[in-house]
């Protein structure tokens, strides 16, 4: 059954249409993957999906059945879909433990329990040595991990991570893609981003391509790689940054 509905989605800034005319469906239990070269619209997709900052000019999204298009970020939030973002977002002078349990609270209003935040910070690796800690004291992964954790205490049907693994050394991205598969197995669909075609690659059953905020194309992540198309797009970004 799908999760995730997503019909004919579309944001522009000024004359750029960052992302046009999408539509997708995301299953329960799924973890699908969102590609593409700079620029191509998945961070404005993100940010349509959860409502952070806005959601869409146009189009529908409907989650579990709710129709979420026009709702405010944090009532999106409450029916269970949580994300997190490219930089390893916390709030720095917090301790670990405070930053998981305002994840929770963004979650649930009047928060979550304790076993909660403690069961979601020791279930990504942080445990009670860290809590106390100031959040800007941990290390990079650390805090990356701090970000799952804080998603987790919401308790979430659905998680969004944008680029999870950008800034890791590669024993790090391989200790991220076990974790992200732990919270999959959790029986919480995932949708993520990510510009390390490894880490996209070994975790998503299903990957969509977005080029120049359109959808190039949408399938098993061996045939899309290997589409012309594909390959094209991130060459063709790469000359233009070059
Ligand atoms: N708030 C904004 N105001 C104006 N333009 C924006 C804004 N956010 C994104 N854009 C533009 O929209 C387009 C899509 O950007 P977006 O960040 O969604 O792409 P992306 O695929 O996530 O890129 P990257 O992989 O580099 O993170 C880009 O041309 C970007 O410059």
């Amino acid at each position: 059954m799908a999760l995730l509905v997503v019909e004919g989605v579309s944001k522009s800034f000024g004359a750029l249409k960052a992302v046009d005319d999408v539509s997708f469906t995301v299953e329960a239990g799924e973890i699908f993957g969102l590609a593409g070269p700079n620029g191509s619209g998945k961070s404005t997709l993100f940010n349509i999906l959860t409502g952070i900052p806005f959601g869409p000019d146009r189009g529908r999204i409907s989650f579990d059945g709710v129709e979420i298009h026009a709702m405010s970020g944090h009532r999106i939030a409450r029916l269970g879909l949580a994300r997190s973002f490219q930089r390893e977002t916390s709030f720095e002078s917090l301790s670990v433990w405070e930053n998981a349990v305002l994840g929770a609270a963004y979650g649930h209003g009047s928060g979550s329990g304790d076993d909660t935040v403690a069961e979601a910070l020791t279930f990504v690796g942080l445990d009670r040595e860290h809590w106390g800690r100031p959040s800007n004291e941990l290390s990079v992964y650390d805090r990356k991990a701090l970000m799952l954790a804080a998603a987790l205490a919401m308790q979430p049907r659905m998680l969004l991570l944008d680029e999870p693994a950008a800034g890791l050394t590669k024993p790090e991205v391989d200790a991220f893609i076990l974790l992200v598969r732990r919270i999959a197995e959790r029986g919480i669909t995932i949708v993520l981003t990510e510009h390390i075609l490894t880490f996209l690659m070994s975790l998503s059953q299903r990957l969509l391509v977005l080029n120049q905020g359109q959808i190039l194309t949408l399938g098993l992540p061996d045939e899309v790689m290997r589409d012309p198309r594909v390959v094209e797009a991130y060459l063709g970004s790469r000359r233009h940054d070059s």
